[in-house]
């Protein structure tokens, strides 16, 4: 390991200057308390399970008003177990990623808004903060978790209201080691003996480069996104801001802010983050845990619902009709409707009667039952509006005198009726939700649930989408707010609990090969359904399998991105948030979503009368300035109401703009030209270059760039859509007329895709 002491590029012959100097002394200073610490948890840790009950004891604690900061910070800290697995990742991290990353050195006699003219503030206490709370033998704190009230001041301190901080100071390090100090002054005049040293952290952090996996901030969370993150947890917290501004990472930090504040009740009640994609997932995955947070459920939109996986994306077209309120009912009408293979009449021959139900009397009952329960709660009083409307046919069939005797008798011999069983067993069998959904591939009964809701254009795009479900045996990211509208209008499939049966007992229903499910009977009152567990191979089967659960109700939702999600997701999600409490992240200028009223009418609904608060984020910290204005003079063209921010990180280097000669609909050259950029960015920047590309180039694209890619797995290929939330050191995007044409969002999703690269972008027009 080298010396931290030594500068870095200190050579024998030359003597390090006086700010170097003091550098290293004062990096020695901090990795002497680092290493302190260290040897404090591993004491801790091997104490850890008495810890353990203390520390969740501790983090049921909610902030209250005027308890001192020190004993606050006692009450909230974390136990050592969460640390040793909390530890080995963080081994794993690079810079800026240490246990303990900050200090604060404080003036508790220094004036809320600074010391007065010409007055040198005096330090009378130095504070660590870090990823959790650590305390001495003596009980005194040698970290403070920065969640604690205590660490609030290192996120608030301005030299406007430096809240008796005098210097601010983050560490930076390598897994233990400190490998960089950057100093903030909150004074105008430091004592003598507090030196001051680095650039500044926030640019140090913004200049670095991006990986594949997006980093947590705690060094370095600004003032703004601090009150948001500290927001109170009741009700709806609104985070709105142009691209790059944090919201994402801000809303993150404060889903383990809530975790601290109120342990039990997140922990238990759950807390669930969605996201756009599975790639948008991928890459935050690691910032909860960074900070220690574990328990949080991670979401794309289309796997929000039990049972489907939704990853493919539609066609615009098909995408709108999927996401309007109009579906509902469209969707309604065919949860009423009777299964394909159902029969169109009953004949049975009950009590010496031959008796006939014909299809209008058969949809007349079932139109009856189901005004009353759901589908999949109603065969027992279908059976029963069937005995009866056959009870009447026979009666006009007898003569004379009717008995009370001869209806008991009547009504007794239909409940027994093997006919009556057969004819109920797929006249009103369980239906799965997701099988409805794929009823709307047949253009035929589309258009009769159809009518007068949906216009030609629009059922044709539903149909071709469903088919194309049917085809790969694959769900769209649209498909899972449908499957769960069904869900609610007709509840989950049930099976039926035969009592003569023991319990646990497999039974195969007859119709399995359609479902893929098997009835796990349970004795005396359970009714369960169990799916089998074996891997699916049609189509069907693959659309089928997983268990449909009903929605899971979650203590707080985290929505990202907001802006792209349909009225029809926002009631998926209401669904899942009854009683939560919520934070809500986006950008109307980056939605991909056209019918933002609408989609703001059903956010509402979901929200119900929760008390609101909104935060607006006006700093872009992601993309260079030069890029960034490329991008925003690009929006204001097409969206004059869009939320420009304020990018802080001029780096002299102009977004380059490259001409492709193409010849037709030939798409080699976009091909040959985007493998030339993504080669020579690679030399340009360390971290992740993406080469964004529409659809109708990406075969051609991901096949000339694959040797490339091969050979260094930072350059990837990837869709407009699939960039959203997401950041890369270098873009290289390709066709940008093609991906306005292409896309949902037209001009804004261009937007999004322009507003991805950190330090340089390559845009190939066609020339
Ligand atoms: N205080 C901060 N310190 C360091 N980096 C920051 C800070 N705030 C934001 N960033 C960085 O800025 C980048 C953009 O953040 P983020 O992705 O959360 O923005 P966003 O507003 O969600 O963007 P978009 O709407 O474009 O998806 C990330 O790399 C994030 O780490």
């Amino acid at each position: 390991m080298s010396d931290p002491t030594t500068p870095k590029n200190a050579t024998p012959a030359q003597q390090p200057t006086a700010a170097e100097r003091v550098a290293a002394e004062q990096l020695a200073i901090e990795q002497a308390h680092v290493d302190r610490v260290h040897t404090e948890l591993a004491k801790a840790t091997d104490r850890a399970s008495l810890v353990e009950a203390e520390g969740l004891a501790r983090g049921r604690t909610m902030r209250t008003g005027d308890v001192r900061d020190e004993e606050m910070s006692g009450l909230f800290e974390r136990d050592a177990l969460v640390f040793s697995s909390h530890k080995r990742r963080a081994s794993l991290e690079m810079e800026h990623e240490g246990l303990v990353f900050g200090r604060l050195d404080l003036d508790h006699s220094m004036p809320d808004d600074g010391p007065a003219a010409g007055e040198v503030p005096q330090v009378d206490e130095v504070r660590y903060i870090g990823r959790l709370g650590v305390r001495d033998d003596d009980y005194e704190p040698l970290v403070v978790d920065w969640r604690a009230p205590a660490a609030s001041a290192f996120y608030r301190a301005t030299p406007v209201q430096p809240h008796k901080v005098v210097r601010r100071r983050v560490l930076r390090s390598r897994a233990e080691q400190v490998i960089g100090i950057e100093d903030d002054l909150m004074v105008p005049e430091p004592p003598e003996d507090l030196p001051v040293v680095g650039d500044g952290a926030l640019m140090a952090a913004l200049t670095r480069s991006r990986g594949g996996r997006m980093r947590d901030i705690v060094a370095t969370i600004q003032q703004h996104q601090d009150e948001a993150i500290r927001a109170e947890a009741r009700g709806v917290t609104l985070i709105t801001g142009g691209p790059g501004t944090g919201k994402t990472v801000v809303a993150l930090h404060r889903a383990a802010y809530l975790l601290y504040t109120d342990r039990r009740r997140y922990e238990r009640g759950g807390v669930l983050v969605i996201g756009p994609s599975a790639a948008y997932t991928a890459y935050i995955e690691r910032v909860l845990p960074t900070l220690g947070e574990d328990s949080v459920a991670l979401r794309a939109a289309g796997d929000v619902v039990d049972g489907l996986t939704g990853t493919r994306l539609d066609s615009p077209a098909a995408a709108h009709v999927k996401g309007m309120l109009r579906i509902r009912k469209v969707l309604a009408r065919a949860a009423k409707a009777p299964a394909p293979d159902a029969p169109e009449e009953l004949r049975c021959f009950v009590s010496g009667h031959a008796l006939r139900i014909g299809t209008a009397e058969l949809q007349r009952i079932r139109n009856t039952v189901l005004r009353g329960v759901r589908r999949n709660d109603g065969a027992k009083a279908a059976r029963e509006a069937l005995a009866q409307a056959a009870w009447t046919q026979a009666r006009s069939q007898m003569q004379g005198e009717i008995l009370r005797e001869d209806r008991e008798r009547f009504f007794d011999r239909f409940e027994d009726s093997r006919e009556v069983d057969a004819f109920m067993e797929s006249w009103w069998r369980q239906v799965d939700p997701r099988e409805v959904v794929l009823w709307l591939a047949d253009a035929e009964r589309l258009a009769a649930w159809a009518r007068g809701v949906l216009s030609l254009e629009e059922q044709e795009a539903l149909s071709a989408s469903m088919q194309v479900a049917l085809d790969t045996g694959t769900w769209s990211v649209a498909d899972a707010a449908l499957v769960d509208e069904v869900l609610a209008r007709i509840g989950l499939p049930q099976v039926e609990v035969d009592t003569e049966r023991g319990f646990y007992e497999i039974e195969e229903l007859e119709d399995a090969s359609q479902y893929g499910v098997s009835a796990l009977k349970g004795g005396q009152g359970r009714e369960e359904t169990a799916y089998h567990q074996v891997t699916p191979t049609t189509a069907w089967e693959k659309l089928l399998h997983g268990s449909m659960e009903a929605p899971e109700t979650y203590a707080h939702l985290l929505v990202d991105e907001a802006q792209d999600l349909s009225p029809m997701q926002w009631r998926m999600l209401g669904r899942r948030g009854r009683t939560a409490s919520w934070t809500v992240v986006g950008d109307a200028a980056q939605a991909s979503w056209p019918d933002a009223e609408e989609a703001l009418a059903a956010r509402d609904e979901a929200f119900g009368s929760l008390p609101r608060r909104s935060f607006h984020m006006d700093t872009n910290y992601r993309n260079a300035s030069e890029i960034f204005a490329y991008a925003a003079e690009y929006i204001r063209r097409h969206e004059a109401e869009a939320d420009i921010p304020q990018a802080v990180r001029e780096t002299g280097i102009e977004p380059e703009e490259h001409t492709v000669a193409v010849s037709g609909a030939e798409s080699g050259a976009w091909a040959t030209a985007a493998t030339e950029s993504a080669t020579e960015l690679l030399d340009a920047v360390e971290g992740a270059i993406a080469v964004i590309t529409p659809e109708a180039h990406r075969l051609d694209v991901e096949a000339a760039t694959q040797e490339l890619r091969e050979q260094n797995p930072r350059v990837i290929v990837i869709d407009p859509m699939s960039t959203k939330g997401l950041e890369y050191d270098a873009t290289v995007v390709v066709d940008p007329e093609e991906i306005v044409a292409e896309s949902p969002g037209g001009a804004r999703v261009l937007y999004v895709v322009f507003t991805r690269a950190a330090h340089r972008m390559v845009v190939l027009t066609e020339g």
